[in-house]
């Protein structure tokens, strides 16, 4: 059947909307750039929550660390990263001239002109993962003991990715476990972890399904290193359906490294080989609106089972309920 198409004036043409954007305005508070939000008190009391039950399931001789918002730029380099996601990263950069050349590059501001011309890099880059930092420490210890390390670490990250959809963020924060050991210590760890992180998205009433993914490798070089990855499901994901099954949302990934940081900072397992790495992500902004999507923006009526594992009061039997309650 032919449809007559109206034609639409830009001004008139309706806005595309996202299944998640009549969340915004509950979570959020919009502070000028796409991807970058202050967060209200109803969005971080669950993101308080979520980081404490992931804390509840820590294996025993997990050693926690958390890290600031930014990190090494050299480390960030020799990690490879430069080589995977240029286009994701963000770098420090600061007015580092002297007194004439930062006044200079301020009056051109003053004057209506660009200031940012006279930036140069720091040393510091916006970390993009919470892990990167843990590798060069763990090196610094000398060689694994038997079972390898594991570590519970965490940071705001920071992707230059712009979108408007709240499940993509510049700024989100990541938590992980991370284990750093043998091959076998790296597969145990991981075979674990995809068990019980289902066990937590099920129990917190999320729809969800894990599939085998790859990383947004840059450019043409990137497409193959993304078909090679997922030929050796080196990453699997946890996604769930925010705006449509046919394009769910990761919001936890499973990684397998192999020895990559290990051979990068010469970390020896108990053999004497180049240790395996691998970690578990969780993406705790979207995990947290995941939990609004599907539960809504009132958690007085999330089900009871999902209150009760979130720590959160029971619920108040009908008949007690007083008029103002809430
Ligand atoms: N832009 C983002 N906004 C919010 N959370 C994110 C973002 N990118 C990644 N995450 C979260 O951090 C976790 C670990 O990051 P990871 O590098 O595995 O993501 P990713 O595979 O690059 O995600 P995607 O494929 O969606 O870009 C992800 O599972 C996700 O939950
Ligand atoms: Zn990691």
């Amino acid at each position: 059947m032919n449809v007559a198409v109206l034609p639409t004036s830009p001004d008139t043409a309706p806005q595309a909307v996202d299944p998640l954007d009549h969340l915004t305005d509950v979570l959020f508070h919009r502070m000028g750039s796409d991807g970058v939000y202050a967060r209200t008190a109803l969005y971080e009391d669950v993101v308080e929550r979520l980081a404490a039950l992931i804390t509840r399931h820590r294996e025993a001789g997990t050693e926690v660390m958390r890290f600031p918002p930014v990190m090494s730029r050299a480390q960030l380099e020799k990690s490879g990263y430069l080589k995977s996601f240029p286009n994701l990263l963000g770098c420090v950069c600061g007015l580092h001239g002297t007194e004439r050349e930062i006044n200079a590059a301020v009056s051109r501001f003053d004057a209506g002109g660009d200031w940012t011309t006279s930036l140069s890099p720091a040393d510091l880059v916006l970390s993009p993962a919470a892990c990167y930092p843990v590798y060069p420490i763990a090196a610094s210890r000398g060689q694994l003991p038997k079972g390898g390390l594991r570590f519970d670490v965490a940071a705001d990250c920071f992707r230059r990715e712009p979108s408007r959809h709240l499940d993509r963020l510049q700024s989100f924060r990541m938590r992980e476990y991370v284990c750093i050991g043998s091959p076998d210590d790296v597969a145990d760890f991981r075979e674990r972890w995809m068990v019980r992180a289902q066990a937590i998205a099920h129990d917190l009433g999320l729809t969800f399904r894990v599939d085998y993914a790859s990383d947004p490798f840059f450019g043409r070089v990137g497409q193959m290193k993304a078909v090679s990855q997922k030929q050796q499901q080196l990453k699997f994901e946890l996604l769930i359906p925010l705006r449509s099954e046919e394009q769910p949302t990761a919001c936890m990934s499973f990684n397998y490294h192999r020895e990559h940081f290990g051979t990068t900072w010469g970390i020896q397992d108990a053999n004497g080989e180049p240790a395996h790495t691998g970690c578990v992500a969780f993406g705790m902004d979207r995990l947290a609106v995941a939990m609004f999507h599907t539960h809504g923006v009132d958690l007085s009526v999330w089900p009871a089972k999902v209150r009760d594992i979130l720590g959160l009061s029971p619920h108040v039997a009908t008949d007690a309920h007083v008029e103002g309650w809430r």
